[in-house]
C-alpha cells in the first residue's frame, strides 16, 4: 500500500496515524496519508526557521535562481510521474493534467526566478534640511517562514503558485496539501532533495483543517506569514488564527462568477468560451462561471447550443480518449453538489440538461461522478445563483441592457472573476471598469500572464499574486537612508 510521507528537514516523515486517500474516478484506495500532528508541524516549522539561519539565508539570488530553475526542469524531467500522481489523486482528464497542472506547476518557479533576478527595487537622491543630499534605496529581505495551505482542485499549480515566489523571495515553507490530494506535494519533496534544495526549506505536513495539521499550521507563532487558496469560510477561519502575533495573509477564495453574453458577440466562441468556463475540471476553478446572463434577441439560441456542447462533454476516466469531464473531488464534494442540484429542482428551475448522475460501468459506478447541468427559470436570490457549488454546472438568465448586465454581476458577495463575451469595444471596457472583481476576461476565458494581478476583490481575496505583486507579500520591504 502506497504511503504518502510527511516531509520535514529534508527527511520523509511516517506518524502512527494514517487515513485513506481515495482515488476519485472508483473510489479506490490509492494508499494511506500519514497525518502530521502537532509535533511533526512543530518540527516542520524548526526545520524552516533553520533554514534561514543556514546556507538557504545566506545564499546568494544568483544560486537561488539556479537552484529554482533546478526545481522546475526536475519536474519536467519527472513529468509521468507528476501527471499520472495528479490524475490519479483529481480524476481530471490527463489532457487537463498534462496541459495545464504540470507544465505550470514547473512554470511557477521559472517565472518567479526570473522576477527576483530581474525586477529592480526604488533609489532616490533628496535634498536634505541641510542643504545636502541623501540617497535613499529601498532593500527586500524574506518574510521569513510561510504557511502554505492548498486547495485540491490544482493541487500541484496551486501550491508551487506559492512556493515558487516564496522561496525566489528567500522565505521557507511549509506546505498543507488538501486532504483529498497528498501526492504531488509529497513527490516534490524528492525533487526539492534530487537539486539540492537545502534541507528545511520545503516542508510537507498531512492533514485535515480544524484541529489538524492546517490550524496547527497557522496558528504556529513560528509562522511569519500565511498563503491560502480555498473556500471564503475557511479564509475566515485562518484570518483568525493569523491575527494572532498580527501576520499577514495572502488569499485567494471563492467565487460565484458571472459570464456575460451580449447578442453582437462571436456566437460559436462564446458558446465554446462558457462551455469551458462552466465545465472544464468538472466545475473545480474558482475562476469558473456558474452564473451565464445572456442578452436576450440570442438567449433561446444561446441555452440550446449550450445544452448541445454539454451533452457532447464525454465524461469518464481521464486515460480514456477525448474525455472532458472527469470525477467530483470527493464523495463529500459529490454530496454537496448534488444537494445544490435537488434545490435547483425543489425551486422549479428548468432543468435544461443534467441534473443527475451519468451511468457509469463496472467499478467506475464507485467513482464520485455527476452529469453537466444547466439550469434556468430561478430568481437572483436562489441559493442556486447566490452560493459557489464549485461543480459543472450554471445557471443561464436572459438580460437586457449594459446596466442591467452589471448590476447582475456585481449582486454578489464575491469578486473573483468574470468573462464578458461582446465585440462592441466601448461595451468592453466598460464592463471591465465597473464590474467589481479581481481577473476579466474579454473574449477569452483563464488567459493567463504570471507577470499580471491574480486574485479576487471582495469576499474573493486578501492581495494579489502573479508578476511583482507577490513580492509584496513574500518580502518585507526596508528603507535605507545615507546621508551624502
Ligand atoms: N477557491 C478555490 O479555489 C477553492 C474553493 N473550494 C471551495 O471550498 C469548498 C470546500 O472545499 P474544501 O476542500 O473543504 O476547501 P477548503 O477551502 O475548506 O480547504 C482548503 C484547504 O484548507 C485546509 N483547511 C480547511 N480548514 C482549515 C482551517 N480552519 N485552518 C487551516 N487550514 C484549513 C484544508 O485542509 C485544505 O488543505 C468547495 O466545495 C468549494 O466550494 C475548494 C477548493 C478550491
Ligand atoms: O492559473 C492560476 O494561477 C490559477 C488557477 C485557478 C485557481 O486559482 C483556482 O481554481 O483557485
Amino acid at each position: 500500500m502506497h504511503q504518502y510521507l510527511n516531509f520535514i528537514n529534508g527527511e520523509f516523515v511516517a506518524t502512527g496515524k494514517t487515513f485513506e486517500n481515495h482515488a476519485p474516478v472508483d473510489n479506490r484506495v490509492l494508499g494511506l496519508v500519514h497525518e502530521a500532528g502537532e509535533r511533526e508541524v512543530d518540527a516542520a516549522v524548526g526545520a524552516a526557521r533553520a533554514a534561514l539561519k543556514g546556507d538557504w539565508g545566506r545564499m546568494s539570488v544568483v544560486k537561488r535562481v539556479e537552484l529554482l530553475y533546478a526545481v522546475a526542469d526536475e519536474i519536467n524531467r519527472r513529468f509521468d510521474d507528476f501527471l499520472q500522481a495528479e490524475v490519479a489523486d483529481t480524476g481530471k482528464p490527463l489532457s487537463l493534467a498534462s496541459h495545464i497542472d504540470i507544465p505550470r506547476g514547473a512554470a511557477n518557479f521559472k517565472v518567479f526566478a526570473d522576477i527576483v533576478k530581474n525586477v529592480p527595487t526604488e533609489s532616490f537622491e533628496m535634498a536634505t534640511p541641510d542643504g545636502g543630499t541623501a540617497l535613499s534605496y529601498a532593500l527586500r529581505s524574506p518574510l521569513g517562514v510561510v504557511a502554505v495551505v492548498c486547495p485540491w482542485n490544482l493541487p500541484l499549480l496551486l501550491m508551487t503558485w506559492k512556493v515558487g515566489p516564496a522561496l525566489a523571495c528567500g522565505n521557507t515553507v511549509i506546505v498543507k496539501p488538501s486532504e483529498e490530494t497528498p501526492a504531488t506535494a509529497t513527490l516534490l519533496g524528492e525533487v526539492m532533495n534530487a537539486v539540492g534544495v537545502p534541507k528545511g526549506v520545503y516542508n510537507v505536513v498531512h492533514g485535515f483543517g480544524p484541529g489538524s495539521a492546517g490550524e496547527f499550521l497557522t496558528r504556529h507563532p513560528g509562522v511569519n506569514g500565511i498563503t491560502f487558496t480555498g473556500e471564503t469560510r475557511t479564509g475566515e477561519a485562518i484570518m483568525a488564527a493569523a491575527a494572532k502575533g498580527v501576520r499577514p495573509v495572502s488569499f485567494e477564495l471563492g467565487g460565484k462568477n458571472a459570464g456575460i453574453v451580449f447578442a453582437d458577440a462571436d456566437f460559436d466562441k462564446a458558446v465554446a468560451g462558457i462551455t469551458r468556463s462552466a465545465f472544464e475540471n468538472c466545475g473545480q476553478v474558482c475562476l469558473g462561471t456558474e452564473r451565464v446572463y445572456v442578452q436576450r434577441p440570442i438567449f433561446d439560441r444561446f441555452v440550446q447550443a449550450l445544452k448541445e456542447k454539454a451533452q457532447a462533454l464525454k465524461v469518464g476516466p481521464s486515460e480514456e480518449p477525448g474525455v472532458g469531464l472527469g470525477p467530483l473531488i470527493s464523495a463529500e464534494h459529490k454530496a454537496k453538489v448534488l444537494g445544490y442540484y435537488e434545490k435547483a429542482k425543489a425551486e422549479g428551475a428548468t432543468v435544461v440538461t443534467g441534473g443527475g448522475v451519468p451511468d457509469m460501468p463496472g467499478a467506475l459506478a464507485q467513482g464520485h461522478w455527476v452529469q453537466p447541468t444547466i439550469w434556468t427559470g430561478l430568481p437572483e436570490s436562489s441559493p442556486i445563483v447566490r452560493e459557489e457549488i464549485f461543480g459543472p454546472c450554471c445557471h443561464i438568465a436572459p438580460f437586457d441592457t449594459v446596466d442591467e448586465a452589471i448590476a447582475l454581476a456585481n449582486a454578489t458577495n464575491y469578486g473573483l472573476a468574470t468573462t464578458v463575451w461582446t465585440q462592441n469595444l466601448a461595451t468592453a471596457h466598460r464592463m471591465a471598469r465597473e464590474i467589481e472583481v479581481g481577473l476579466c476576461w474579454i473574449n477569452s476565458w483563464f488567459l493567463r500572464d504570471l507577470r499580471t494581478a491574480f486574485g479576487g476583490a471582495k469576499a474573493s481575496g486578501i492581495g494579489r499574486e502573479g508578476g511583482v505583486h507577490s513580492l509584496e507579500f513574500y518580502t518585507e520591504l526596508r528603507n535605507v537612508m545615507v546621508k551624502l
